[in-house]
């Protein structure tokens, strides 16, 4: 385990907290001190005497290489800077640690590449304050002796930035035509989407007879999965998909272009919910969730809600409220939506239902032949 001080927004209370020490753990760090900050303005997230504070902290990790200082926010150049040289350890931010969890499970060229290229766009910024203060000769000896070093480093990482998008955009375009070999073979597709850990893969292994992996650390899945299933003669690909966060910074939105894309272009939306929360995390997430399809144009589609992880609550009408409660908020937001089916994943109860509800709207029937 790696070593890190967390730096956390007094704001964050509660699920978000939780999910903040959940994402420092899967990223492998253990926390060995929390320093709480209300951001000064928009631009600067600490005081002088905050610093000192987070400094003080970190005094103990300073000969640690992998040790870091986790500011679980947007870091700034100008503060990271200040940051890094004020308590002598690294520092890293929100959208780095994210990408040192997708990192840990990339498997695919494709992750592996958005990946580096999300890192580099995050880090220009940074190098380009380095050169600033190299130039002032603030920072001697920062990435080499010097600003030159600096310099080279930066132009390095544009080009390394273009070479990346090339390749990507080659590999997306072969994926855009497997999946239209897909479609031209006749199959409709169904994306499950949903929060991290909502229970998306082990549906997906359920439904498709595979064996990829699940967990209950964040984004166990980092690159779409795709496999054909047979439901009453009817063939349609189940394509799994990225787990979704709150507050998605906009790098990793772009990175993972080519996984939302897999459900922008879907027939059908399959949105996993873990209905064994505390009722305001689920309303929370459900929301949090939707809005992130609506930003990647996943309006209209027909929808259809897995109710996860139902072998977690064992009162029946407990359930039937938390049901209605998940059907009332997602048809206000979400005019497609199209069903709420209360299912496991884990013991397979109510795959059924589940299965004959897809079918029957990617069937374009109306009525449902299905009981219950
Ligand atoms: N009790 C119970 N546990 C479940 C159920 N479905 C999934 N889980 C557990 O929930 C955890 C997360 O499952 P995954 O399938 O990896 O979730 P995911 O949504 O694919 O997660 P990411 O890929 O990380 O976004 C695992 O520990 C699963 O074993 C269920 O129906 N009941
Ligand atoms: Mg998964």
């Amino acid at each position: 385990m790696k070593r890190a001080i967390l730096a956390l927004p007094r704001s964050m209370e509660g699920w978000e907290e939780r999910e903040a020490y959940a994402l420092v753990e899967t990223a492998g760090y253990r926390v060995e001190g929390v320093v709480r900050y209300r951001p000064v303005s928009r631009s600067r997230l600490f005081s002088r005497a905050k610093l000192e504070e987070i400094a003080a902290s970190a005094r103990g990790l300073r000969d640690d290489e992998e040790a870091r200082i986790i500011v679980y926010d947007e870091l700034k150049p100008r503060e990271y800077f200040r940051v890094v040289r004020e308590a002598g350890v690294e520092a890293i931010d929100r959208t780095l640690l994210i990408l040192e969890i997708f990192a840990l499970h990339a498997g695919s060229r494709e992750a592996k590449l958005q990946i580096e290229l999300a890192r580099l766009r995050h880090r220009l910024p940074l190098v380009k304050e380095a050169i600033r203060l190299a130039k002032m000769r603030e920072l001697p000896g920062f990435l080499g002796p010097g600003g030159y070093a600096v310099d080279a480093y930066y132009r390095y990482m544009v080009s390394r930035i273009a070479r990346i998008r090339r390749e990507l955009q080659r590999l997306r375009e072969r994926r855009g035509l497997e999946r239209r070999k897909r479609r031209s073979a006749g199959l409709p597709h169904v994306a499950i989407v949903g929060y991290a850990s909502a229970g998306k893969t082990t549906l997906f292994n359920m439904l498709s007879g595979e064996a990829k992996p699940v967990g209950p650390e964040y984004f166990t899945t980092v690159s779409p999965k795709v496999k054909a299933v047979g439901v009453d003669g009817l063939r349609f690909a189940v394509v799994d998909t990225v787990g979704l966060i709150s507050r998605i910074p906009p790098e990793i939105i772009e990175a993972f272009h080519s996984t939302l894309e897999e459900a922008a272009e879907a027939d059908l939306i399959l949105y996993v919910l873990d209905v064994s929360e505390e009722e305001h995390v689920l309303a929370e997430k459900l929301s949090e969730g939707l809005d992130t399809l609506r930003r990647i144009g996943v309006i209209d589609k027909p929808m259809v809600i897995a109710a996860n992880k139902m072998d977690l609550v064992s009162d029946r009408s407990e359930l039937d409220r938390v049901l209605r409660l998940v059907e009332a908020m997602a048809s206000s937001v979400y005019p497609g939506l199209q069903g709420v089916i209360p299912v496991s994943a884990a013991t397979g109860e109510g795959l059924g239902r589940l299965l004959c509800r897809l079918s029957t709207l990617l069937r374009g029937t109306a009525g449902s032949t299905c009981s219950g």
